[in-house]
């Protein structure tokens, strides 16, 4: 598809030169109908990249924008090239217009002739990107746990650890990054958070905090260096009969081994003053679910976190690793990307993974969404059979895909970008 056909008639879509970036924040501010202090415009601003921006005009007026941010994201077998799309916007009047069909077309056609082949996005709206390809990749698990709830027998303790506090937080944050990029290849989802990124979870925004204290950092550490870290804040409160009622709600929480996770949870669980812990972004396979001795008490549910959008089908499906050795021939669905539909031969085994265009029969025909779901690991093709969006052409093929697609750790992005 060329750009005159993917654009709506009247509408000029072209990148957004940093000299425009008043118009930018105007579009956004209004589509979200929030104001940023100066700081936190600031803030934003250093996240972006002008060059990777796109702007929907009508006329002179700027009327929608999409920014695309240059990404190393854990995938199954290691960190990749991802596009993050983020800071999708457009006026209230000239919503429903096609002028967010317009950029993520040609969003996603500049993808496919030099950029990454797989974009990540989070929703404000689950229902907004699915017509553009983009799969539910991974989930967030929330949990809401009472205070000094107590762990299993055979949760583990190591004596050479100890916990340090470090006031404010941002003072921690060399030991913070050495812990996350320690982590960071261990889960597919978890992104490279560059230094805009740190700055603003250091910057401790007071506008991030909604009533809860100024961030916490403890750390969790031996003779050796540090081994973990929680960052989080405490909202207080008491009862009716002054009863401490604060709640702690966890920010950032991460181990490099199993004794100092369970000590910074133990930590968190045990803060004076609090009765329960809230941790709304978690992911869904936490150790904490095995750590406590009551699991019910974790009060746990989950919502949509990432979505993921596979551009170029060969890139990408060559790009990852494989839990299991898979040949099946893709018959794939793609009207948004057509130079994905059509038939494609997965190959992966030992030696790595090969994705090519094929005239063979289809063994499985499915969406490309269903690709992008399945991407990062976290999702067994099954389901997608019973709910009637995948199909079988050959018995055992889709088995064979799901087993060799989904991956040990679960998916999770961790922080919204
Ligand atoms: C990755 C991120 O940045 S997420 C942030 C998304 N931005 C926001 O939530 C800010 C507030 N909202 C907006 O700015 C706009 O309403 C947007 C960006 C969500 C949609 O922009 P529009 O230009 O109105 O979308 P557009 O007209 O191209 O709609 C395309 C289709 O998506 C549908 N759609 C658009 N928004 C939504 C929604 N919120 N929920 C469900 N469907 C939607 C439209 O109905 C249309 O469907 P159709 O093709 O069947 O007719």
């Amino acid at each position: 598809m060329n750009s005159e056909q993917s654009t709506r008639p009247g509408m000029v879509i072209r990148p957004i030169d940093e000299s425009e970036w008043r118009a930018w924040l105007d579009v956004d501010e209004e589509a979200f109908s929030e104001d940023n202090s100066p700081a936190r415009a600031d803030a934003f601003r250093s996240l972006l990249e002008f060059d990777r921006s796109l702007g929907a005009f009508d006329g002179d007026l700027l009327a929608g924008v999409v920014a695309g941010l240059t990404f190393t994201m854990t995938v199954p077998g290691g960190p990749k090239p991802v596009c993050g799309v983020t800071a999708v916007a457009v006026l209230p009047s000239h919503r429903r217009r096609g002028v967010l069909t317009s950029l993520m077309r040609r969003q996603l056609e500049g993808l496919h002739e030099s950029g990454e082949p797989v974009a990540a996005l989070y929703a404000t709206e689950a229902a907004i990107y699915q017509r553009f390809g983009y799969g539910r990749a991974t989930d967030n698990l929330f949990l809401t746990i009472p205070a000094r709830s107590p762990f299993a027998v055979h949760a583990p303790v190591d004596p050479s650890l100890r916990l340090r506090v470090v006031r404010p937080a941002a003072e921690a944050r060399a030991d913070l990054q050495k812990v996350f990029d320690t982590v960071l290849p261990t889960r597919p989802g978890l992104y490279a958070r560059n230094d805009a990124k740190w700055n603003i979870l250091m910057a401790d925004d007071p506008d991030h905090r909604r009533g809860g204290s100024a961030l916490r950092c403890v750390i969790a550490e031996d003779d050796a260096g540090p081994r973990g870290y929680a960052l989080f804040r405490v909202k207080p409160g008491v009862t009716e009969n002054d009863v401490p009622d604060g709640e702690l709600r966890v920010v950032d929480l991460f181990g490099l081994d199993p004794a100092a996770y369970a000590l910074l949870w133990r930590h968190v669980l045990d803060r004076d003053l609090c009765s329960r812990v809230r941790a709304p972004i978690r992911p869904v396979d936490d150790p904490i679910m095995h750590l406590l001795a009551e699991p019910r008490l974790l009060n746990a549910g989950f919502v949509d976190e990432m979505w993921v959008r596979v551009v170029d089908v060969d890139r990408a499906l060559a790009a990852r690793a494989y839990a299991a050795p898979v040949d099946v021939v893709l018959s794939v669905q793609d009207t948004v990307c057509p130079w994905n539909a059509g038939r494609w031969r997965l190959s992966a085994g030992a030696g790595g993974a090969v994705c090519a265009r094929t005239t063979d029969p289809a063994d499985v025909e499915l969406p490309v969404s269903v690709l992008g779901a399945a991407y990062l690991g976290g999702r067994t093709l099954g389901a997608y059979q019973a709910a009637g969006v995948v199909r079988e052409t050959r018995p055992g093929a889709l088995r064979a895909l799901s087993a060799a697609m989904a991956w040990d750790v679960a998916p999770w992005g961790g922080m919204i970008f």
